[in-house]
């Protein structure tokens, strides 16, 4: 599902964030991706929905080869990618319901599906009953939750969160894992950047540590490996 072969990435300001990095993930894997702080954990999983392109190295995702995929067809690759960060990122005048089917409309989906298939994921994430809300009326969990109904409406193969839970308080956080290894339940392949020891050394899955833009670290059931 995913293959990184001897990725290099410098940023045009001279700052090099990750260097020399091969990974593979299979479909159907939850791996967390931790690391001290500036390690290089965004810029790997940006690079696999295409949000960065690497300096050196060949990245596979879904089948595409993201190093001679044209700019026309990169929209159409990342509809099978979720993507999920720390601050929601929902837009703020929308309903709950409005954010989630926003996804759907860009692709120009029947207005019955788009319904259906908007009730059916909230109803997944537990806020069926908040439909009609906006986000500033919602806790930080529930905005999370709206944000990943919005990442998983289209069915990807594969959903990606930037430190979903770095904005919550630790109920609240393992709300949202629960969510999440529920997805990851259906197939769907899960890569979260986390700092939480808690977490990692919980629910123990595989763990890929960053440290100064290498892989320091590649474990089954790994754990968090650092101070928290
Ligand atoms: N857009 C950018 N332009 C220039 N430098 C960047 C950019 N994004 C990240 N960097 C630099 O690349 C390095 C790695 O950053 P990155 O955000 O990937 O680390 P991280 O492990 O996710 O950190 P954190 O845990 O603090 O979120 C850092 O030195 C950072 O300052």
């Amino acid at each position: 599902m995913i293959d990184m072969q001897g990725i290099y990435k410098t940023y045009p300001n001279g700052v090099t964030a990750l260097n020399g990095l091969d990974v593979h993930i299979e479909q159907g894997e939850f791996v967390y991706v931790v690391g001290p702080s500036g390690a290089g954990k965004s810029t790997f999983i940006r690079l696999m929905f295409r949000e960065e392109k690497p300096t050196k190295g060949s990245i596979m995702v879904n089948s595409t080869n993201l190093n001679k995929v044209k700019e026309r067809k990169i929209p159409n690759f990342r509809r099978n990618i979720g993507v999920v960060y720390q601050d929601f990122r929902l837009l703020p005048k929308l309903s709950v319901y409005e954010n989630v089917a926003f996804a759907l409309e860009v692709i120009e989906e029947s207005p019955k599906n788009i319904k259906r298939r908007v009730m059916d994921v909230l109803d997944q994430v537990r806020l069926k009953n908040k439909a009609r809300f906006i986000p500033d009326e919602l806790s930080g969990g529930e905005q999370q939750r709206v944000s990943i109904a919005r990442a998983i409406v289209n069915h990807p193969q594969l959903l990606i969160a930037d430190e979903p839970t770095g904005n919550l308080d630790p109920d609240t956080s393992w709300e949202i894992m629960q969510i999440l290894e529920e997805i990851n339940a259906t197939g769907t392949t899960v890569v979260m950047a986390t700092h939480s020891k808690e977490i990692v050394n919980t629910i123990r899955k595989r763990v890929i540590a960053i440290e100064d833009g290498q892989i320091a670290r590649d474990e089954k059931r790994g754990d968090y490996g650092y101070e928290a």
